[in-house]
């Protein structure tokens, strides 16, 4: 059976010298290379890994903001990568993105009314009273007085305007939302804040997340399963308490080394986070490609790439090594 949504086999290339700010340069990104997995409604998937790991693309070759090279998106059964322009508007409705830093987002000379009724307006639904009345229901269920239906988006703080930004994405009541980075550049208080909202937002509605973040802490907090990114390729993906408990993956665990005790769990091994820049998309290292930075790497790992393999129920790695052999021999996790 599928799933309600799914990403099968996707692959995203950005050619360069084609024009625009990278004309200078020659070559093709290799954004995403054979991404699968499937997020069910009302549930969570979280999406990690360092800067430029292919995050973002993906949650925008779900949105089908960017064009895949290869593979598709199923939402509901449908192959959206298969679709017109035209029959995809109605799917547009259903799936919203909230991005990082929302100021960068949104017309700081519209008013945050006009930002917040802006995709209804776009997509000719209700009438202007409608619209209004839908905004200002939205911004009280933020948590925002609706006088801030005439004011201005710099007249806000960061986390009131995260806010201001999801209640625009709720606009078109969407059964999807991509949240890019949606707490980073805030303060704890105001990161916990903004989880506990989406949180019960999701249950409220019966929302699904594709939560980006390079913070696992926060991606744990909402995600049920968690996928790992490096240089475009999945190397891990796992229940997320399996994840934080028994990582497979020698990247999962170096991330998990960032994180606070009290999100971390177990005896984990120690791995101390990745040293220096991921190697470039154009020219990824042959075999595993984080084998150049890689505390475990034998000489396999240069020349062979791991397929993406079975370890515990939900749980797969690509990596020659996994670490969870070392954890089943030690008896430090049950076996699924
Ligand atoms: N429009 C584009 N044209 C060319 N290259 C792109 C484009 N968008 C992304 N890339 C490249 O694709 C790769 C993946 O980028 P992406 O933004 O998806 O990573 P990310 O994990 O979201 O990073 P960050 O955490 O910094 O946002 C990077 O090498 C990036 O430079």
């Amino acid at each position: 059976m599928s799933a309600w949504l799914e990403v099968k086999n996707l692959d995203v290339r950005f050619h360069l010298g084609e024009g625009g700010l990278l004309r200078q340069s020659q070559g093709t990104i290799h954004a995403l290379s054979d991404i699968h997995f499937g997020l069910e409604q009302g549930q969570t998937v979280g999406l990690i890994g360092e800067s430029g790991s292919g995050k973002s693309t993906l949650g925008r070759a779900i949105l089908h903001l960017v064009r895949p090279s290869a593979g598709a998106v199923y939402f509901k059964g449908t192959n959206l990568t298969a679709l017109p322009e035209k029959q995809m508007r109605p799917f547009r409705q259903q799936m919203q993105m909230v991005f990082q830093d929302p100021f960068d987002s949104m017309n700081a000379r519209m008013t945050v009314g006009q930002i917040i009724m802006e995709p209804l307006l776009l997509q000719g639904i209700g009438t202007p009273g409608e619209r209004r009345r839908k905004a200002e229901a939205l911004l009280e269920r933020m948590g925002l007085h609706r006088r801030a239906m005439n004011r201005y988006p710099g007249q806000y703080s960061g986390g009131q305007r995260q806010r201001i930004a999801i209640a625009r994405a709720l606009t078109t009541e969407p059964q999807l939302l991509v949240l890019d980075e949606p707490t980073s550049g805030l303060d704890v208080s105001m990161q916990a804040r903004i989880l506990n909202l989406l949180r019960d937002l999701q249950k409220e509605m019966g929302l699904s997340y594709v939560f980006i973040s390079h913070d696992l802490g926060a991606v744990s907090y909402l995600a049920q399963n968690v996928i790992v990114l490096y240089l475009g390729r999945v190397v891990e993906i796992a229940p997320t308490p399996t994840l934080i408990s028994s990582p497979a993956h020698p990247y999962t665990a170096s991330l998990l080394d960032a994180l606070p005790p009290m999100v971390r769990q177990g005896e984990l091994p120690h791995l101390p986070e990745p040293v220096g820049e991921p190697p470039s998309p154009v020219n990824p290292p042959s075999g595993c490609a984080f084998h150049t930075r890689c505390p475990k790497a034998e000489a396999i790992c240069s020349s062979e790439r791991p397929l993406l393999s079975s370890v515990g129920l939900g749980h797969q790695v690509a990596c020659h090594f996994p670490l969870r052999d070392a954890y089943l021999s030690k008896g430090a996790i049950h076996a699924e």
